[in-house]
Formats: C-alpha cells, sequence, structure tokens
C-alpha cells in the first residue's frame, strides 16, 4: 500500500533538505550538472550530485540520518570546488554555501538527536 505517513525522522530531513537548497539563491545545484553542455566533466568528477538528486534519495529512503544527507552535501560542494577554478563564481557560491549549509546541519543534528 501507499505509505502516507511520515516520520518525525521523515519530516527533519526532508525540512533540513528543503532550509540547504534555500541558500542556493542562484539554482547552480538544483539539477544534475549537464553533462552535454560539460563533456569532460566526469574527468574530474567520479560522483556527481545536485539537489534532485538528493531528493530523490530521501523520498526513496536512502537517508537514515543527518550524516547521509551531510555526506552527499558535502560531495555536491566539494564536486563544485574541484571542477570550478577559485576564481569563478561558481567556486566562490559553494564556498558560502558550505559555510551556512554547515550551520543548518548542525541545528538539525541536534534536532535529530532529540527526537530519538
Ligand atoms: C555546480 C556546478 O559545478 C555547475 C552548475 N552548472 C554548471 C555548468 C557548467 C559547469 C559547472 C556547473
Amino acid at each position: 500500500a501507499l505509505e502516507l505517513t511520515l516520520t518525525p525522522a521523515q519530516v527533519l530531513l526532508r525540512s533540513t533538505l528543503d532550509q540547504l537548497q534555500e541558500k542556493d539563491t542562484a539554482k547552480i545545484f538544483s539539477q544534475p550538472v549537464d553533462l552535454s553542455e560539460v563533456p569532460d566533466y566526469l574527468e574530474f568528477i567520479s560522483e556527481p550530485m545536485d539537489f534532485s538528486t538528493m531528493r530523490g534519495k530521501l523520498e526513496g529512503h536512502a537517508y537514515c540520518s543527518i550524516g547521509d544527507l551531510e555526506r552527499d552535501f558535502e560531495l555536491m560542494i566539494s564536486n563544485c570546488l574541484k571542477y570550478n577554478s577559485k576564481d569563478t563564481l561558481f567556486h566562490k557560491t559553494a564556498l558560502q554555501l558550505r559555510e551556512v549549509g554547515g550551520a543548518i546541519l548542525r541545528h538539525a543534528q541536534r534536532q535529530y538527536q532529540s527526537i530519538g
């Protein structure tokens, strides 16, 4: 049967993802990097990651903790820092999102522990 109930943990995971994505105001992380636009991307990046992929994993119950979500968030950021050189807006945006996202994830972790 279709599962309509969300556990408090799933609600918190989804809310954390929403908060992280909200900070990506330029929406550079919304979708996977378009490999037809960037044909050499996979020469540098072995595991692409983006918010739409993370949302699919979350809805598919692939994340069982804030740490699981944090690992894919960090992967997405580090891919961007690796592919885009320091003097690009993408690189600078990724550094900022890593800072802001870190605070969101620390707060979510505390909440996650409190819901048991
Ligand atoms: C997040 C990221 O690295 C990118 C997001 N959109 C892009 C377009 C060309 C190259 C890289 C990107």
